[in-house]
Parts: structure tokens; C-alpha cells; sequence
């Protein structure tokens, strides 16, 4: 977590934005301009138009998935405009992208990529988890496609170019259900290019109670299951402690959780915290304070709707405003909400130490 850390330093903000893109987070003048270019491009195909109205027929909800996508690259890049010099990290979201196919696999790629270029820690929100075998094709995410010229050929250590090709990311949210041979991969990934992981241990949702607060019996060594799995990643991480003090694998835990949170603060010293949940979900920067450590690191705060969509809070915006003064308003607003995310963390953490 060495570079994550020296840049939440740099910039002085735990601050990360999560890059969730939906039709209905974008402002509906870019939606509308998509439908008009997808409506060109079926009449250049010799398609009706009107087919892509109900969406009818592969062809035409393929043109559509195209330009959505499309519009959620411009949309991503109005946001990161804005943010891009103000924050460390973005992390965005792979199912809002994945729900429009191979398309919105490009526009995930091109948000990567554009956040990395602007010197942005990526953080892919893919959550993967499997046995270690299927582990070692997700961990590929990170260290790049081993790409073999002749079908079955088998590629020795980093022969592949490796590093951020073709998915551009820093690190990875993994689901660590799996135990440490689905774990393995990810991290031989993530030390080939430096990069890192976060496991979900806690996480801001309700119904996470579900499980992870099951109790453990004293033979089992007694806790939660919450707790146990911190106890693990925390263990996991020990040989890749680096100079920041913290380890490749990190931890999701919710700002949902602040008592939960605090417990695992003590039980994971070399753990960096990724914490979600702050904003749209309800947590607050006071809920947030017991996931930083003693100096005031090992931890950054997610927000997505709460930067994403600040523009649908503003009173000057309008369905009439052109397509580049709404991506204007997407800019200044999203910038904005991350300023006050930025004071509103640090003020709170001040405060409690
Ligand atoms: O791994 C995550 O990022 C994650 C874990 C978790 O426990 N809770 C959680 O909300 N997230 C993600 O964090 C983001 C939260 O979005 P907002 O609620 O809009 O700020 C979404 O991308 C979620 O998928």
C-alpha cells in the first residue's frame, strides 16, 4: 500500500471516488444524445431506428449498448476532470459496466486507463473469488494477459509484457470465502506489479449480519466470523509488509460499522482499510474516524453517488442545458462534493485525536 499511502499524503485526502456510472446518475441530455447517435448508427447499418425505441432485436440493443457505454466514458471523464487532482483513488464498480457487455468492458477499461494516465491509484471493484487455479485467471486483471502465441503453449514466470495491460488497475476487491489458495494468485499478481488487494471482511451492507457477525465456538477460537477473517487477512498479508507499514492485502470494512471497525483497527495493524459506505449508505465521517490509524493513515473512505451525482443536487441544472454545460456542471459539482467529503474527513479525524 506504499504508493496509495504516499499519495493520500500528498494530496492530504483519504478520499476515494467511486466511478458507479447508471442511465439515471447521468444527466438525461447525454442519455439523449447516445439514443440520437444509436439511431444514426441503425440507419447507417440499414436497421430501423425505431427498433431501437423498444429495444428490439440483438442488433439494435447492441447499438445501444454501445453508445450508453460511450456516454459513460464522457461521464467518467467530466468526473475525473474534476477530481482528478483532489483525490488519490478511484475505484470503479466492474457490474455497472458488465451490464452492458463487451461494451461497457471498454468503457471500464477506458476509465482505468484514463484514471491511471492522470496519475489516479485504480482501485477495480471486480470482487473475485475461486478455487486457485481459476484464482490465477482473475489475478490476470492485475499482472496483465498471459498471452500465448500458440494454443497450449505454456509461458515461463513474467515472460508476458505484464503490468497494467489491458485493465489498467492498481488493485483488486476480492471475496476471500475461498481460503488462502484462492488467495495466493491475487497476491503473486499483486507483487508482480506492485499493486495491492482488499478482501471483504466487513461489509456496509445489512444483511452482511447475516453471516459475518456468526459466532465462532471457543474450539473454533471463539468471535465472529468477521473477526476471524481479519485475523486471516491480517496473517496473509504478513510477507508483503512494506515501508508504509502496511501490507498488499488490505481489508474492506464499512462505515456502516464503526464499533466493528475500531475492534478490527486494533486486530490489524498491517491491514490499509478500504472503507465504503460513508454518504449514500449513511456513514458518517465520525463513523469513519476508528478505521484510521494512530497518524492518520491506513485508511481511505469511498463515496460514489455522494460525488457521481452531486450535480442532481444542483438548483441550476436543467434537461435544457446543452450536453457540455451539463458534463460542466457533472465537473464543478463532483469536484465540489469531494472538497467537502476532503474537509468534512479531515475535520473529524482532527478532532478525535
Ligand atoms: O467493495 C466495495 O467497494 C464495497 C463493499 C461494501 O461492503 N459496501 C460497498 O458499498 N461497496 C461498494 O462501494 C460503493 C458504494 O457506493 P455508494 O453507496 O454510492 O457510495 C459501491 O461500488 C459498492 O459496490
Amino acid at each position: 500500500m506504499d504508493r496509495l499511502t504516499a499519495l493520500v499524503q500528498d494530496k492530504n485526502n483519504p478520499t476515494v471516488v467511486g466511478l458507479d456510472p447508471r442511465p439515471e446518475l447521468l444527466p438525461s441530455q447525454l442519455i439523449e444524445q447516445a439514443r440520437q447517435r444509436a439511431a444514426r448508427s441503425m440507419a447507417q447499418m440499414g436497421l430501423d431506428p425505431k427498433d431501437l425505441q423498444q429495444t428490439q432485436g440483438e442488433q439494435a440493443q447492441a447499438v445501444w449498448a454501445d453508445h450508453l457505454a460511450r456516454a459513460y466514458l464522457r461521464f467518467n471523464l467530466a468526473i475525473l476532470e474534476g477530481v482528478a487532482d483532489l483525490v488519490p483513488a478511484v475505484k470503479p464498480q466492474i457490474a455497472m459496466y458488465e451490464a452492458l457487455g463487451p461494451w461497457g468492458i471498454r468503457a471500464y477499461t477506458g476509465t482505468c486507463r484514463a484514471a491511471a494516465d492522470r496519475g489516479l491509484y485504480v482501485i477495480g471493484d471486480v470482487k473475485r473469488g475461486d478455487i486457485g487455479s481459476t484464482a490465477e485467471a482473475y489475478a490476470a486483471h492485475l499482472d496483465g494477459l498471459p498471452l500465448p502465441f500458440t494454443p497450449g503453449q505454456t509461458i515461463d514466470g513474467p515472460a508476458h509484457s505484464g503490468g497494467r495491460f489491458p485493465w489498467y488497475e492498481d488493485a483488486l476487491t476480492i471475496n476471500v470465502y475461498l481460503g488462502s489458495d484462492g488467495v495466493e494468485p491475487f497476491l503473486q499478481a499483486a507483487e508482480h506489479i506492485q499493486g495491492d488487494l482488499f478482501a471483504l471482511v466487513r461489509t456496509s451492507n445489512p444483511s452482511g449480519s447475516q453471516i459475518q457477525e456468526l459466532g465462532l465456538d471457543t474450539a473454533s477460537g471463539g468471535g465472529t466470523i468477521y473477526q476471524r477473517l481479519g485475523d486471516l487477512v491480517e496473517s496473509w498479508g504478513q510477507s508483503s509488509i512494506g515501508e508504509s507499514g502496511y501490507s498488499r492485502l488490505g481489508a474492506v470494512v464499512g462505515a456502516t460499522h464503526p464499533e466493528d471497525g475500531a475492534l478490527l483497527r486494533q486486530a490489524m495493524p498491517h491491514t490499509f482499510f478500504l472503507v465504503p459506505g460513508y454518504g449514500a449508505q449513511g456513514g458518517s465521517a465520525a463513523d469513519v474516524v476508528p478505521m484510521f490509524d494512530q497518524s492518520c493513515g491506513g485508511a481511505v473512505v469511498n463515496s460514489s453517488r455522494g460525488i457521481i451525482a452531486a450535480w442532481r443536487k444542483d438548483p441550476d441544472y436543467s434537461p435544457r442545458l446543452s450536453v457540455q454545460a451539463a458534463l460542466g456542471m457533472v465537473t464543478r459539482d463532483a469536484r465540489q462534493a469531494a472538497q467537502a467529503m476532503k474537509d468534512d474527513l479531515n475535520q473529524a479525524i482532527k478532532e478525535a485525536r
